[in-house]
């Protein structure tokens, strides 16, 4: 991948998020591991993301915010400014800010760095880890080009990637595909266990219900024909589909996801907003 070439990726903050990008980016192969930095306060966590990936890791975010072309803030948003604040001193503009903290807004991560740096404001999701992760990005006023084509560059290897008109849609973005993950966990329990109702051994109902869910998204992304469309294709007239389908419209599974990414996304504004009544950003 051209717009990593040479280039060192570094993530402050190795958890859930960080390091499934980590992992996913050097198992992409599009970076070699001595490309990829990773600091974090968790010794146990840098402990085995070195141990599994042959990456550096280090304790000091100073050391990475020197060494890094490409720094990724992935930490929670309530720890994005300390540690904005303990590196903003190193930052130059040859290096690409990337944060994916939800809702914290662009204004705010330039303001503490305090200088013309190039930012990029970004929303993946977890299964990045395995390469199939789903992101949007929007650029910062001094970001340019290049900061997009790197930003495409890291997102790419780990999945798919958008990039946004304006600031205000990441919060969709957040609540249909960052917090999306989370849901899709809840559908397929929940079809496995319809499996086991019907007397399936849990095994096999987690492996069909997962797969039909991987299956279902690859048509969709292959075939690029509408959902409907592809629901009609497994309804027989007087079948079984047609009965499994009614029990969701009038159970109003349909209206519940819609108002579940409405709800995420409208967490996100909030917190984007300052509106935060529950620890997410001071
Ligand atoms: N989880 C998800 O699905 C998604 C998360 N995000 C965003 O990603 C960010 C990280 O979330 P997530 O990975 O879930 O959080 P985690 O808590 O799993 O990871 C954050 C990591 O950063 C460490 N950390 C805390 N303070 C510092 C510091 N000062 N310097 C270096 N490392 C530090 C934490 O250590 P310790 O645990 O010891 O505090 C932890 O290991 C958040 O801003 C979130 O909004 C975005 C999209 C999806
Ligand atoms: O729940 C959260 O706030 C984070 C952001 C998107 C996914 N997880």
């Amino acid at each position: 991948m051209q717009a990593l070439a040479g280039l060192k990726v570094g993530f402050i903050g190795g958890g859930a998020m960080g390091g499934a990008l980590a992992t996913g980016l050097v198992r992409s192969g599009r970076v070699a591991p001595e490309q990829v930095l990773v600091s974090d306060v968790c010794a146990e966590r840098l402990a085995e993301l070195s141990r599994v990936l042959g990456i550096k890791t280090l304790s000091d975010n100073r050391f990475l915010a020197r060494e890094a072309d490409i720094i990724v803030l992935a930490v929670k948003p309530d720890q994005i400014r300390p540690v904005l604040e303990e590196i903003a001193d190193l930052v130059h503009p040859g290096q690409t800010l990337i944060s994916i903290a939800a809702g914290v807004p662009l204004a705010e991560l330039q303001r503490w760095v305090g200088k013309a740096v190039p930012v990029v404001r970004v929303m993946p999701n977890t299964p990045a880890l395995v390469g199939e992760g789903a992101s949007a990005y929007v650029l910062g006023s001094h970001a340019g080009s290049r900061d997009a084509g790197r930003a495409e560059a890291l997102l790419s290897a780990v999945g798919r990637v958008v990039r946004v008109a304006k600031e205000e849609l990441l919060d969709a973005v957040t609540g249909l595909s960052g917090s999306g993950p989370a849901y899709i966990y809840l559908v397929i329990e929940a079809l496995a266990e319809g499996g086991v109702r019907m007397g399936l051994s849990w095994r096999d109902a987690l492996l069909l219900a997962a797969q039909t869910v991987l299956g279902a998204a690859k048509m969709v992304l292959v075939s690029e024909e509408h959902p409907s469309v592809l629901k009609d294709r497994v309804m027989t007239p007087a079948g079984t589909t047609v009965e499994g389908l009614f029990v969701l419209e009038e159970r109003g599974v349909r209206a519940a996801f819609i108002e579940a990414v409405k709800a995420a996304a409208l967490r996100a504004e909030a917190i984007r907003l300052g509106r935060n009544g529950k620890g997410g950003k001071d």
